[in-house]
């Protein structure tokens, strides 16, 4: 008989899967090894990702965010990692914040490593996060798939991307290959990776292999880093034209909006649901420490 269980809920955006772990007072010992345990699909729980939800007053992260955010999304991959951002995982945060009744319906602000992000949710109508500028060094990278290469554009949402525009999707290999990058210099702390095709136009189709979670079937901010890839490829660019650009982004597990504003601020536009809840057996978590 187990001497304490811990609260868990099970969400996802788009099938980008998250373990919800509410812990307002961040009483929680969560190092990498028990968040990789509790993303284990076969001995876990199973998801890409985990969201601990935290005050951000309790956590030392966020502490200088607490009067702008209550709330604060520790995000962490499936092997434990630890990320700036996730776009599928904030929506979802959010829903299960207005689900909880720790917010109201309309628009609230979350904290998250890469800033604090504004979010605006109907009570079970997509979540709209306005995700701030994308950021384009410039930098050449090349990435490379089962023997196959392509350049890819740098692009920061916060964390960092490489969209490669390819012929075929299925050039992006199988769940056995492992996308590689260079030069290592420019990502010294790994990176996503987007293989893109052309659907129509201003509509794109993609897949991702997000650093620390392998092949998802969905990535937000990866969608907003190649609908901005698109855009500068297409030569538009709101602050130039003074017009918002919208691109509609197909992702494995469902569709993303993103628009990008003449002053850079980039929104993106999506469903979030919440699937399970449950309760996590304390002695068994205590195994993966
Ligand atoms: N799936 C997320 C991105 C999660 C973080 C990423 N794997 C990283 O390490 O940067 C999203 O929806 O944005």
């Amino acid at each position: 008989m187990s001497t304490s269980q811990i609260p868990f809920l099970k969400g996802h955006g788009t099938e980008n899967d998250f373990v919800i772990v509410p812990d307002p007072d961040n009483a929680l010992d969560l190092p990498a090894s028990v968040v990789a345990r509790l993303c284990d699909r076969r001995a876990g729980i199973g998801g890409d990702g985990l969201l601990h939800v935290v005050r951000s007053a309790a956590h030392p992260e966020a502490s200088d965010m607490a009067e702008q955010a209550e709330w604060f999304m520790d995000y962490r991959n499936a092997d434990g990692s630890i990320a700036e951002m996730c776009g599928n995982g904030v929506r979802v945060f959010a829903r299960y914040l207005q689900r909880a009744g720790l917010v109201d319906d309309g628009d609230l602000a979350v904290a998250t490593r890469g800033g604090v992000k504004r979010v605006h949710l109907a009570k079970d109508g997509d979540v709209t996060v306005s995700m701030g500028r994308a950021v384009l060094p410039g930098s050449g990278v090349t990435v490379t798939v089962d023997g196959r290469s392509w350049d890819a554009r740098n692009v920061s949402m916060g964390n960092p991307h490489a969209v490669a525009f390819v012929e075929d999707l299925a050039h992006a290999g199988d769940l056995r290959s492992v996308p590689s990058f260079g030069p290592a210099s420019v990502y010294p702390d790994g990176v996503n990776i987007e293989f893109v095709v052309d659907r129509g136009p201003r509509h794109v189709a993609m897949r991702v292999h997000e650093r620390g979670s392998g092949e998802t079937r969905s990535c937000g901010t990866g969608a907003c880093a190649v609908a901005v890839a698109a855009a500068r490829r297409d030569g538009v660019d709101p602050a130039e034209t003074g017009s918002p650009a919208t691109y509609t982004v197909d992702l494995p597990g469902g569709t993303l909006v993103i628009t990008e504003y003449p002053d850079g601020g980039v929104d993106m536009t999506g469903p979030a649901v919440l699937v399970a809840e449950g309760a996590i057996d304390s002695d068994w978590l205590a195994t993966a420490l």
